[in-house]
């Protein structure tokens, strides 16, 4: 036979590799609820995408700082190209602390609402420290030397047609931040990708968000692709809201219906048929200001 530079590995030696040996169980990092059954681990790209203002940052945050809540060594870096970091921690605070955002942002505080913050700060203080936000410039190189830095196994990258340029639709640019988070990936780090959608033409040729689907993500068919599991946030009325999978590489793909309380920013487990409960209301403003 001549030599040849073809890359290739048996069956066999894969089966003999330490990657899969049988008494060695994958790591993987459980969510709190509602958000179980997303499937992150090291080595997987999580794609989310939704139109204008359905919750996507909020999403997001919710179920990174739920994740690090249940693995007190994992650490996070969020990318967020548009929400500065002080409102993020607000919108972390007013779902922990059940405060209304607006009081919080507002610093609009009653006595007790305070007490709730400040006890929110002491009692979540350890998973404050393994939350950074990622400052400019927004760039997949700049995220993932943060994540050495700070010793970040997950990521946010929040939204990714903003990531590269600001320019909305530019595939090429979008497919070289793909193949940059899949490198990141494929470095062990678990990367949540958040996409702006776009819009559909509807029946009388009308532009909507009604029926957005796979081929929904703006820009780049590298997102949908390059995406070990992809979700879009449907919002309805009265914060009914469906995270609807409609990808998932490895494993079968389960939609998680959503209650969103958008005063306190925060998503709960919803009813999978359309009955729905009221979502429980934050405790009443009382005491002194
Ligand atoms: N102070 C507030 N009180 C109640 N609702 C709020 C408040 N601030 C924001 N919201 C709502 O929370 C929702 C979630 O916003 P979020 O930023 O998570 O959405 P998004 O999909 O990431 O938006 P974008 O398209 O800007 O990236 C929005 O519908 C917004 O109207």
């Amino acid at each position: 036979m001549t030599p040849s530079s073809a890359k290739f590995v048996t069956a066999a030696a894969v089966a003999r590799s330490p990657a899969f040996d049988l008494d060695a169980r994958p790591e993987r990092w459980k969510p709190e609820a509602p958000f179980e059954l997303l499937d992150l681990r090291p080595g997987r790209v999580l794609l989310l995408g939704a139109p204008p203002g359905a919750g996507k940052t909020t999403l997001v945050l919710q179920a990174v700082a739920g994740t690090l809540a249940n693995h007190p060594n994992l650490r996070a870096v969020i990318g967020n190209v548009e929400v500065a970091p002080g409102a993020l921690l607000e919108k972390l605070l007013s779902r922990l602390a059940r405060v209304t955002l607006d009081a919080i942002q507002d610093r609009q505080l009653l006595a007790d609402e305070r007490r709730r913050v400040e006890s929110a700060l002491t009692e979540h203080a350890t998973l404050f420290e393994r939350i950074a936000f990622l400052e400019a410039p927004f760039a997949l190189r700049n995220l993932a030397e943060a994540m050495l830095a700070f010793g970040a196994r997950l990521c946010v990258v929040d939204y990714a047609q903003r990531f590269t340029t600001g320019d909305d639709d530019d595939r090429s640019k979008l497919d070289a931040l793909m193949s940059q988070v899949r490198k990141l990936a494929n470095a062990g780090a678990c990367v949540v990708l958040v996409s702006s959608v776009a819009r559909q033409k509807s029946k009388n040729g009308s532009s909507t968000y009604a029926g957005l689907g796979m081929a929904s993500f703006r820009g780049s068919s590298e997102l949908e692709f390059g995406a070990d599991a992809a979700y879009i946030l449907h919002a309805a009325k009265d914060g009914i809201a469906l995270l609807e999978c409609v990808k998932a590489r490895f494993g079968s793909p389960r939609d998680i219906p959503l209650r969103f309380d958008s005063p306190t920013q925060t998503f709960r487990a919803g009813e999978p048929l359309d009955t729905f409960d009221a979502a429980p209301e934050p405790p009443p403003r009382k005491g002194n200001r």
